[in-house]
């Protein structure tokens, strides 16, 4: 069966950033047809994660405007393109900023989830032909944002951006698993690879910092310590499987820091830490605060333009490693249908960081809501 709008454009609502720094437009937009290998989605539920705030801000060096920003949604699929096979109409999909083509360097290679098919034309804000399928009613064109843009009712995604799910899962919560979710279970889990008896500590307990937490108790990891300068974070912390909390601004002894505290709880300093902040300092103590010999120090969080990362060498000679995680190391056209089943079976909690619930038209609240201490995530449902 083919949808009545197949091969056509379509008018709908999307939430439109035309200037950085400034509050998204809610407005009618033009979702042109998907070409070959492209797919029409109709986005039911997106969550607000920090990056979209990064990139609205105007420090994210990729970010351009106008464009329809928005990258942790699901929905279900509306039309499809000449030559994609891999989903049909009526699919219920996880939107995926990392790609998965499956036939590229990096899709071949089992070190990486990082694709190269379709990431620098994702970067520009275009499909990978060049072009837009988005215009406002002045006929002006919109950027897409990372592959996604679920911030309009209706997006078109590369083939390879886009994963099926079953359809018993309800996507106002999977759709956590476009980012938040999984960023961090992966990265616990899959990058870091912790295991049974490490010591972990977690710099930031926001959405992504949390599900660290929870990877890391999967993995029956004996200490894990939270780090958060909000003390809101506490329960949650503790709830999703910290043994420890501290926030720097209040619980450091005079002539403490953050990183000698961590060494003294953990006789010598962390197996893994993990920076879910984006602050350049912070990655530097995640770092620092690790085991002399073989501490490994996994950066998640993303930082501005022109932010660098600097400590001393030795504290690499010493064994020391840095990494970094871009969606939990997860690829997500293989392995996103085993998050799905842990969630669905009770094994990976996705509904507890639904701490808000808004119509699609309050999403400039949504943004808002970040910014408070008791927001994890904010889930917008596009029929509203
Ligand atoms: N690599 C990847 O694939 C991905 C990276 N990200 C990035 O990960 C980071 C976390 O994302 P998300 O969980 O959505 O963000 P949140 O803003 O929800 O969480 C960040 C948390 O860190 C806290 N924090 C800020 N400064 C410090 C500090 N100096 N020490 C300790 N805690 C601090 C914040 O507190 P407060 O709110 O009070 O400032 C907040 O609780 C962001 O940088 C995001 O862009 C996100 C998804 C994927
Ligand atoms: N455009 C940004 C890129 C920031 C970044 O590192 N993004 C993460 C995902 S953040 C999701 O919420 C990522 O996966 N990076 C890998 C990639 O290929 O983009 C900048 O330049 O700072
Ligand atoms: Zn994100
Ligand atoms: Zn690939």
């Amino acid at each position: 069966m083919t949808s009545e709008t197949a091969g056509k454009p379509i008018e709908c609502t999307a939430a439109v950033a035309y200037e950085a720094g400034k509050p998204l437009t809610v407005e009618k937009v033009i979702v042109d047809a998907p070409k070959a290998h492209e797919v029409r989605v109709k986005v039911t539920h997106t969550a607000v994660c920090h990056t979209d705030a990064y990139t609205l801000s105007g420090v994210d060096p990729e970010g351009a405007f106008p464009s329809v920003l928005g990258h942790e949604g699901a929905g279900v699929v509306e039309s499809v393109g000449e030559g994609v096979t891999n989903v049909k109409e009526g699919d219920h999909v996880i939107l995926l900023y990392t790609a998965e083509c499956g036939e590229c360097k990096f899709c071949k290679s089992n070190k990486t989830n990082l694709c190269g098919s379709v990431r620098a034309t994702q970067g520009k804000g275009v499909m990978p032909d060049g072009t837009s399928r988005f215009h406002n009613l002045k006929g002006e064109p919109l950027l897409h944002f990372m592959g996604c843009s679920t911030f309009s009712q209706y997006t078109v995604v590369a083939d390879v951006s886009l994963v099926t799910i079953d359809t018993s899962a309800p996507l106002s919560s999977v759709c956590l698993l476009g980012c938040g979710v999984t960023t961090g279970y992966g990265a616990a889990v899959k990058t870091a690879d912790v295991q049974k008896g490490d010591t972990v500590a977690v710099f930031g307990a926001g959405t992504v910092g949390l599900s660290v937490v929870q990877g890391a108790k999967a993995r029956g990891a004996s200490q894990i310590i939270v780090i958060d300068v909000n003390d809101q974070k506490k329960q949650w912390s503790v709830d999703f499987g910290a043994t420890d909390f501290v926030n720097p601004l209040k619980d450091l002894k005079e002539g403490e820091t953050i990183v000698s505290k961590l060494v003294d709880m953990t006789d010598g300093g962390l197996d893994f830490t993990f920076d879910c902040t984006g602050n350049v300092k912070v990655m530097r103590d995640a770092l620092e605060a690790c085991h002399k010999g073989w501490g490994q120090s996994i950066i998640i969080g993303v930082a501005a333009s022109g932010q660098e990362i600097s400590t001393r060498p030795f504290q690499l000679v010493t064994g020391r490693v840095w990494k970094g995680s871009a969606f939990g190391g997860i690829k997500g056209r293989s392995e996103m249908g085993q998050l799905v089943s842990s969630y669905q079976k009770g094994d990976l909690k996705v509904d507890d960081f639904i701490t808000h619930k808004r119509p699609f038209t309050e999403i400039n609240n949504a943004f808002e809501d970040l910014h408070h201490g008791d927001c994890l995530r904010t889930v917008l449902d596009l029929a509203n």
